[in-house]
């Protein structure tokens, strides 16, 4: 049976053991990575030229954040960074963690955060850009925390795809990238991950008013018509 995740609070209290186990499971991985001291900007800012403006996008998995990112690129000038595809590109590049990575994703598991932040920093640092939207993360409490501690930056905008299970787990299994984690078993995995670790986040963002909670059912562009006034009452972004 699969359930929609609508009561964000009633799930919170059953999270602690697996957050015990991510965080003995992170420890137990970054052991094996380089651990130099991330630098921070002066004043808290590396980015170039204005001020960022950071759209951090949350949901389960399938919930249809890549596709809707698309979207507000098309129609709101910003850059798209996905945390999950910054990972996969570090394992097609075959880095020195590029196998840790693999086999995080494979049990559909959390990076430790300094990996992906570290890469999520670099990539807002190389772009001309200042509209950011950031896909997949933060994906837990420590994802949270240490973009905070690292970039000094806080998101402007949360959105979140809410989605029943059911929708989710039919449109991973018929995303047919080739993706090594869109199999019923990495599935189940990474909706228990999302429960226990992702919806904290979320509750986090909805008690400081930064939440814009959508309504991930209906066609792309139907949902798409939930997202584009988030972003319209923006007058600076249209294109
Ligand atoms: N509204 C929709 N209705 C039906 N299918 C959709 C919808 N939105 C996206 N999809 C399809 O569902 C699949 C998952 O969408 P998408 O990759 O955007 O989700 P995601 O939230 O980024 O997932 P993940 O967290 O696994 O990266 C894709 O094949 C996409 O084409
Ligand atoms: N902040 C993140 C984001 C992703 N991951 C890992 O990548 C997998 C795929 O992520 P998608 O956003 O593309 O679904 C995810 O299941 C995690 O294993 C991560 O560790 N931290
Ligand atoms: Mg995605």
């Amino acid at each position: 049976m699969w359930r929609r995740v609508a009561s964000l609070s009633s799930l919170i209290s059953s999270k602690r053991s697996s957050t015990l186990n991510q965080a003995a499971y992170s420890f137990k991985f970054f052991e094996s990575f380089t651990t130099e001291t991330p630098t921070q900007g002066k004043d808290g800012r590396f980015f170039k030229g204005k001020t960022p403006f950071i759209t951090f996008v949350l949901g389960g998995p399938g919930s249809g954040k890549g596709t809707q990112c698309e979207k507000i690129v098309e129609n709101f000038g910003f850059t798209h960074l996905s945390a999950g595809d910054l990972l996969r590109r570090e394992i097609i590049s075959n880095t020195e963690y590029g196998a840790k990575i693999l086999d995080t994703i494979k049990e559909g598991k959390i990076v430790p955060s300094e990996v992906t932040v570290k890469l999520i920093r670099k990539e807002m640092e190389s772009s001309d850009n200042y509209k950011f939207l950031i896909d997949g993360f933060p994906r837990s409490e420590e994802n949270r925390i240490a973009f905070e501690r690292i970039t000094e930056a806080d998101p402007d905008i949360v959105l979140f795809f809410d989605c029943p299970e059911e929708e989710m787990v039919k449109r991973v299994l018929n995303r047919n990238q080739g993706r090594v984690d869109d199999n019923i078993d990495t599935i189940r995995k990474r909706l228990k991950i999302f429960e226990s670790l992702n919806l904290p986040v979320v509750n986090y963002y909805s008690k400081r008013g930064k939440l814009y909670t959508i309504n991930a059912v209906g066609t792309a562009d139907e949902i798409f018509e939930q997202v584009r006034p988030v972003f319209a009452a923006h007058e600076e972004f249209s294109t």
